[in-house]
């Protein structure tokens, strides 16, 4: 077993992504990602204060909007809006899940296609699908890179996408595919898994489960790509693989923390800093 460090690859592409920042304030621009958190989920207090430093780390500019759990649909209707319209930002985050009470769709038609870094608006997701990406999806594009990274052949192999989010399983699917892979997706309501999971040459597993992979599930030197992260009554983070029972069957699996986390906030570095530039064209 070889493990992938998604630690390690992020921090090799922060070096990169600094010189383009850089390259990018010599024109006078300085690239800038805004992240909209509605509410206290203290899970999304965490990642948000990552993005912040790593957005910092590389030079751009950051900022966070914090807004009270009961603001009404409209007015963070209109808030987008009014950044869609600032050239401060180039990249709009809306932090999901919202409350209940706002529509996740509306607001997501709502930002601007070009500002989209999550790459969840409809057009960016039909885009996609149709071969022809503006903004991808960063956990999908993280992992694309890692597996460029470590050279693992997708052409013609068997990859399994466990998970149909449109957030990560859809979009992985998609990205596998035009790699040449064959790509199946299976979920939750998926009758014999196992069998079908034992078949991946590439495993990619995001259906939000604690372990839910185990050493009967994987095929012998399956290239094995863990997205969940579970946290245990003790606090402790675990991916949807069980990586003990997988990782000596594996040829290479993804750790968790440490594996595909750290590479999904450096791509949204990255889906930024590529909107910015786009304004030099
Ligand atoms: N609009 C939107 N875009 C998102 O990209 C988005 C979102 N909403 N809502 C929440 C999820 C979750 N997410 C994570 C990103 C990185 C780590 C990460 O860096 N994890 C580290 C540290 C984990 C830890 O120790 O807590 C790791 O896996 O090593 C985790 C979670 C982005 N999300």
């Amino acid at each position: 077993m070889k493990l992938i460090d998604g630690k390690a690859l992020a921090a090799k592409m922060q070096a990169e992504l600094k010189v383009r920042v850089e390259k990018l304030k010599t024109f006078g621009i300085v690239p800038g990602l805004i992240v909209i958190l509605v509410g206290e989920n203290p899970a999304s207090q965490i990642y948000v204060r990552n993005k912040e430093r790593q957005a910092t780390a590389i030079g751009m500019k950051s900022s966070v909007l914090r807004l009270p759990e009961e603001i009404e649909e409209v007015e963070l209707l209109n808030l987008i809006e009014t950044l869609n319209n600032d050239d401060t930002w180039h990249g709009i985050l809306v932090q999901l899940p919202l409350p209940a009470h706002i529509s996740e769709e509306k607001v997501l038609l709502a930002i601007t296609p070009e500002k989209d870094v999550d790459g969840f608006h409809p057009m960016n997701m039909g885009r996609l699908w149709s071969g022809n990406p503006l903004m991808i999806p960063s956990t999908p594009a993280g992992i694309m890179e890692m597996l460029r990274e470590y050279h693992v052949e997708l052409s013609g192999k068997r990859a399994v996408v466990v998970g149909r989010s449109n957030i990560v399983g859809k979009p992985m699917a998609q990205l596998l595919m035009m790699a040449d892979a064959t790509v199946t997706i299976a979920h939750s309501r998926t009758k014999n898994l196992s069998e079908l999971t034992r078949q991946a040459d590439i495993l990619v597993v995001a259906i939000g489960q604690d372990r839910f992979i185990g050493r009967n599930d994987v095929k012998e030197g399956a290239v094995v790509i863990d997205v969940g992260m579970n946290r245990d009554e003790n606090g402790k983070l675990h991916g949807d693989v069980d990586f003990e029972q997988v990782k000596d069957i594996a040829s290479l699996i993804t750790p968790v923390p440490g594996g595909v986390g750290p590479m999904t906030i450096t791509m949204l570095m990255e889906q930024t800093l590529r909107a910015a530039e786009r304004k030099l064209k």
